[in-house]
């Protein structure tokens, strides 16, 4: 007689074949396995429908084991056909078609459905949720056929739901019931960076509504809020949560509360019934994303196979939206409390918010919005819970940690790593496989390893762990390939992107995009902007700035503000007022009501709490030339007094601080530039730490190049001693030119050169011909360059723009 056991499995979805997976790995014998399906195909990644939708993936692509795999492992599989009974005495299930099925053991694993919101008219034919294939055909249908989306909840799931909707070509409206975007995952900051990143990419939203009606005979026609606005819809997609699917195991007796609730051993109350993933309820918890799915399947999977394990502890979890051009990532305990503290930093010129929330010394959650390359060790911290204290800045910065005794360095938390912790939440890949793949299977490059574990390949977020342990195991062997692409959706490096430019003559973003085959169709928030600037470094004549493609504060020319409000800096050439601007600027600022008038570090006055919609009419009214106080150009030329007033003075540095702020007062860089001119070695004007400083010493001019005195202080070097005023400009314009046509997007100059080397930039400038030749290119820039300001008053489509926040106002009927 058979020994074999019999295990049935209800639910053909993530978490259930998992675990089916790992047993059939640790005891290939042990079961006779046959699984049950609701759905109609074959086991398939859930989480990469946002991708399908999207564009760009098949259904075909998103299938994790095919029919064949079920063949090949002797497991039975009825799809499309769910299990309707459970009889726990004999054990056996029953499935709607009728098959009858014995078990020894049963694991339950039916996941979750969409919660759809008891509205009258839900029932309407258009009114969906995202949860699966059907949903998404359904979505895919529907745009071929009408006009006008809305997505009911601004979470993970509605967000990416409604930009597969606007790539399809939908008129998308997210209505969100809360004040803020991601409110389950997100502080305020962040939320609204990425409701202005959206808005930019042409979502529009509704915030803080709550939906009474759904309207409409037979299909969906509109929405009607408690606020009795209505807006125009002929597809709803509920977006508003998911409900663990537990009626068949409260009809079985099973104990249920949100979910099938279990021990720590996937244990149901019943003997001989487990439960596991999005069904199941740990400790309280119901989750709703893979990773700690994952890690239950591996304990359930080990106890059902005889090995040992220590059982299921909880989870962590972390997320990361999967929209191309905005990167978001959030873990752990992201809201402040009394017992936490906090830090954060947020650049408005970059688009970058970073938080981290410490407790006892701890790092319990963090979020980062414009920048998540350090989402994955901000997890592993987390996770690992050790003790970060004195350490938060420099963790918050990004600084490595390694090597100076602060505290583990990369490859010390790679070794502490469990060999079975999941490095990859998203496909279940263990640091154990990543390490089997690189040590057994040949794999040398990030690319390799993601061809042959499928880490990385989905939202992204584990590839800089995935990168750290490749170096950890390949050492010195690690491939050529891994060299960085400027971001995660290419593997070029700057200078082949500009070669290639070059090189075929592409003219716009989307033309690099495509011809160079870029992963992600629309590119992201690091690529857009680094192209954009390349694209019109190279053709400065040929090639109009994409708006779309830069960020929040360059778009609308003006610094974005921590409330929301911009900032209004207008240019002071030198730090030189005088009585008829200051009343100018007096009289805009009464006027708009300007909450603060404050002089800025660079000698200039910013009007800070402007409203957007203020914007073009306090431009107009000021008449003065843009201060670029957002944007990576050319910000300040800070001035001493000079010999004009000083004693100590030898040189006129006004009027050569001036005279350059006035040839390059609309100069745009790869990163911001500032400059400064001292008329005596005193150094007033703190020349040597400005991207570009100019000192005066007797009967001479230094120039010192690449300095810095933000987060990293770093002192100019010298770049060159000249004798004349002529001489002063032409080093200047030349170094500046080479810096624009050699450096990285958003790399400022003292990291430039520190990569490059300041012997390589002098050689580079050493003849004269080279530097006139760059010169007389940049003059050709500048001569192709607009204030921006200028042509916002001038044109009425660019003053639309300045409209208020929230745009999608809805249709009143
Ligand atoms: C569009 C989308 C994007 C997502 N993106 C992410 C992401 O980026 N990261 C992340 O971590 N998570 C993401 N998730 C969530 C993730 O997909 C789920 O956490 C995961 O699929 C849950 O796995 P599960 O096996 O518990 O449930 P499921 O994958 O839902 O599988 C359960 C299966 O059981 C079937 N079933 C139900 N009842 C029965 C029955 N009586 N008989 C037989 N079969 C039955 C269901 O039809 C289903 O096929 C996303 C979800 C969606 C919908
Ligand atoms: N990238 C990812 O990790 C990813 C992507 C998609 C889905 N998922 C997972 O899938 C599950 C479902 O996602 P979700 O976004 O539906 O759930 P969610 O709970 O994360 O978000 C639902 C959102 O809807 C809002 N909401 C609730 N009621 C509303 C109402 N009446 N009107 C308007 N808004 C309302 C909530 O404030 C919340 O922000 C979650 O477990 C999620 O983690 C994850
Ligand atoms: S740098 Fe020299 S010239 Fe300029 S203000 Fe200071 S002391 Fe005077
Ligand atoms: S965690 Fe999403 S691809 Fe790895």
């Amino acid at each position: 007689m058979s020994t074999t056991k019999k295990l049935v499995l209800v639910g053909n979805g993530m978490a259930g074949i998992r675990t089916i997976e790992h047993i059939l790995k640790l005891a290939p014998h042990a079961y006779d396995i046959t699984v049950f399906g609701a759905e109609p195909h074959p086991n398939y990644n859930r989480i990469m429908l946002s991708s399908v939708l999207a564009g760009g993936t098949s259904i075909e692509d998103i299938v994790i084991n095919d029919w064949s795999w079920y063949e090949d492992n002797g497991v039975h599989v009825y799809p499309g056909d769910p299990v309707v009974q459970i009889d726990t005495v004999r054990k056996e299930v029953v499935s709607q078609n009728g098959v009858h099925a014995s078990y020894d053991e049963l694991i339950m694993a039916t996941g979750s459905q969409a919660f759809i919101l008891p509205l009258p008219g839900a029932n309407k034919e258009g009114v969906i949720g995202f949860r699966d294939i059907k949903d998404c055909e359904t979505m895919m249908q529907a745009s071929q056929k009408y006009r006008k989306a809305a997505v009911i909840g601004g979470g993970l799931l509605g967000l990416e739901a409604a930009r597969g909707l606007l790539n399809l070509g939908m008129d998308v409206t997210v209505i969100h019931i809360n004040g803020h975007l991601m409110d389950r995952n997100l502080d305020l900051p962040a939320g609204l960076m990425l409701q202005r990143e959206l808005e930019e990419q042409g979502m529009k939203f509704l915030l803080n509504k709550h939906t009474e009606e759904i309207t409409g005979k037979g299909r969906v026609k509109a929405l009607r809020f408690t606020d009795q606005t209505v807006l125009e819809a002929d597809l709803v997609v509920m977006a508003v949560g998911i409900r663990p699917q537990i009626e068949l195991a409260r009809n079985s007796g099973l104990d249920v509360n949100r979910g099938v609730i279990v021990d720590d051993y996937m244990h149901t109350n019943i003997p001989g019934i487990s439960a596991v993933g999005e069904c199941a309820e740990h400790r309280g918890i119901a989750y709703g994303l893979v990773a700690p799915l994952y890690e239950q399947g591996m304990v359930l999977a080990k106890r059902l196979a005889g090995a040992a394990t220590e059982g299921y502890a909880g989870s962590v979890t972390s997320t990361k939206l999967k929209v191309s051009g905005v990167d978001v990532f959030s873990a752990g305990q992201f809201k402040d409390s009394p017992d936490t503290r906090s830090i954060r930093i947020q650049d408005d010129v970059d688009g970058v918010y970073k938080k981290m929330v410490i407790k006892d010394g701890k790092l319990v959650g963090a979020v980062l919005f414009g920048d998540t390359t350090d989402g994955a060790s901000l997890f592993s911290l987390i996770k690992s819970g050790e003790d970060i204290s004195g350490r938060e800045k420099e963790i918050l910065l990004g600084v490595p940690s390694g090597g100076s005794g602060s505290g583990p360095s990369v490859a010390e938390r790679m070794a502490a790593m469990p060999d079975d912790e999941i490095i990859c939440g998203c496909n279940g890949v263990t640091k154990a496989a990543i390490g089997d793949a690189v040590l057994n299977k040949g794999c040398n490059t990030v690319g390799a390893i993601k061809s042959c574990t499928k880490a990385s390949a989905s939202c992204g977020g584990c590839k800089p762990i995935v990168e750290s342990l490749l170096t950890y195991y390949a050492g010195d062997n690690v491939g050529e390939q891994t060299k960085e692409g400027i971001c995660g959706c290419t593997s070029y490096d700057r200078d082949e992107i500009v070669a290639q430019i070059k090189e075929m003559g592409l003219k716009t973003v989307k033309e690099v995009m495509n011809v160079l085959g870029w992963d992600e169709p629309e590119g992201c928030s690091k690529c857009r902007p680094s192209l954009n600037y390349y694209l019109g470094m190279i053709w400065p004549t040929e090639y109009e700035d994409e708006r779309v493609s830069k960020f929040t504060n360059e778009r609308y020319h003006a610094n974005i503000q921590k409330d929301g409000t911009y900032s209004v800096i207008p240019r002071i050439y030198g730090g030189v007022t005088s009585p008829a601007e200051l009343i100018k600027i007096a009289t805009v600022a009464e006027k708009y009501d300007v909450p603060m008038v404050k002089f800025t570090g660079g000698q200039r006055l910013d009007l800070l709490g402007v409203q957007k919609e203020n914007l073009p009419k306090i431009w107009e009214e000021l008449d003065m030339p843009s201060g670029f106080g957002y944007g990576k150009a050319l910000r300040t030329v800070k001035t001493c007094v000079g010999n004009t007033f000083c004693r100590f003075g030898t040189q006129d540095s006004i009027e050569m601080g001036i005279r350059l702020e006035k040839k390059l007062d609309k100069m745009v860089a790869p990163a911001k530039v500032k400059l400064a001119v001292s008329g005596c070695p005193r150094n007033c004007a703190e020349a040597t730490i400005k991207d570009l400083g100019v000192v005066a010493i007797d009967g001479a001019w230094e120039l010192h190049v690449g300095g810095n005195g933000g987060v990293k202080v770093r002192a100019a070097e010298l770049l060159c001693t000249v004798k004349t005023d002529a001489e002063v400009e032409e080093w200047t314009y030349a170094y500046l030119q080479y810096y624009r046509e050699n450096a990285r997007w958003n790399e400022r100059t003292a990291a430039w050169i520190e990569r490059v080397g300041l012997d390589h930039v002098k050689e580079a400038l050493a003849d004269r011909d080279v530097r006139l030749a760059l010169v007389e290119r940049l003059e050709v820039t500048l001569g192709h360059t607009v204030d921006p300001w200028k042509e916002i008053i001038e044109d009425e489509k660019l003053r639309k723009n300045f409209t208020p926040l929230s745009g999608a106002e809805p249709v009143a009927h």
